[in-house]
């Protein structure tokens, strides 16, 4: 694990790399500030020719939304086909093992995840149309029944989870045909000097309810990585994901053979690096993607 402190030792390592694959939620953005230096570092990776995608286990927005949100922050010049995010990978990985056309995936998250979703061709139930759903009293649950449209269950980050969407969810994933699939592992996330529940921690009601564990098709699932390192043609050798945790980012690289970096503007810190078993460390440290200008 080599830290990159000063300018030489950053502009030897970024020589060594072709593509860059960028972790967002801390790395990029902390919560929604920019962190300081991040815009001159990619432009100054752009100058040099680099390949950069956005690798990201956010579940709020689409690929769509994340262009929009990154040229509204000064981030310009990124194509959707440039941001990979968990319900993008959701998306794929229904389509890639043929869900049914006539079935429907029930969305216990946010609209981003529906939108993926149909621009796949997936019918999309719940997310914020269940935002609200009222909920008088035990008896009143006998209007939520099997469903035989719903596929699917599919878990991301969702700041309206109510009793109601977790008993259809729970209902749903009686039949065990009924797939479980959450967007990403995460449970917790860094939002100023505070940290607040994350997707990896929607689901757990469920595992607990049901006894079924989730498919998790983000990160550190190396799907995502696959298709980018094929479709792309990406050497390994010289790609590297920089991310904020080493329990999606770091271990997701290291499972798709990159090079892999953790900054210190996230979720880790210095102390919990050197916690860390060996195998479990990045290979590069820098305090933050903003020094790579
Ligand atoms: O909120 C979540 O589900 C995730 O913790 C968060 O969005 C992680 O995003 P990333 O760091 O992968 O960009
Ligand atoms: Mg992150």
């Amino acid at each position: 694990m080599k830290h990159l402190n000063t300018p030489e030792e950053i502009a030897t390592f970024i020589s060594s790399m072709d593509t860059f694959l960028l972790d967002v939620d801390g790395v990029v953005f902390l919560g929604t500030q920019l962190i300081p230096g991040v815009v001159e570092a990619l432009a100054h990776l752009r100058s040099l020719g680099k390949r950069i995608f956005f690798v990201t286990n956010n579940s709020l927005k689409s690929r769509t939304s994340y262009v929009e949100k990154f040229s509204a922050k000064g981030i310009h010049g990124v194509a959707k086909e440039e941001v990979f995010s968990a319900p993008y990978a959701a998306a794929c990985y229904l389509s890639d093992i043929g869900f049914p056309k006539e079935k429907r995936v029930y969305v216990m998250g946010a609209d981003g995840v529906v939108e993926e979703l149909r621009e796949q061709g997936i019918q999309a139930c719940g997310g914020m149309d269940d935002k609200d759903l009222a909920f008088s009293g035990m008896d009143d649950l006998h209007r939520i029944q099997p469903d035989p449209s719903i596929g699917a269950v599919l878990t991301a980050f969702d700041a309206h989870i109510n009793y109601p969407k977790l008993a259809k969810a729970h209902t749903y994933l009686q039949d065990p045909s009924v797939l479980f699939i959450a967007t990403n592992p995460d449970v917790a996330d860094p939002i100023g000097t505070q940290t607040f529940p994350a997707a990896g921690s929607m689901y757990q009601p469920l595992i607990k309810s049901t006894g079924r564990h989730p498919i998790i098709v983000g990160k550190p699932h190396e799907t995502m990585l696959r298709v980018i390192l094929a479709k792309y043609q990406l050497d390994p050798t010289r790609t590297c994901m920089v991310g904020d945790r080493l329990d999606t980012d770091v271990l997701f690289g290291q499972r798709g053979g990159c090079r892999t970096m953790a900054v210190l503007t996230g979720v880790t810190t210095e102390s919990m690096l050197n916690q860390a078993e060996v195998a479990k460390r990045p290979d590069y440290v820098i305090s933050s993607l903003g020094l790579m200008r």
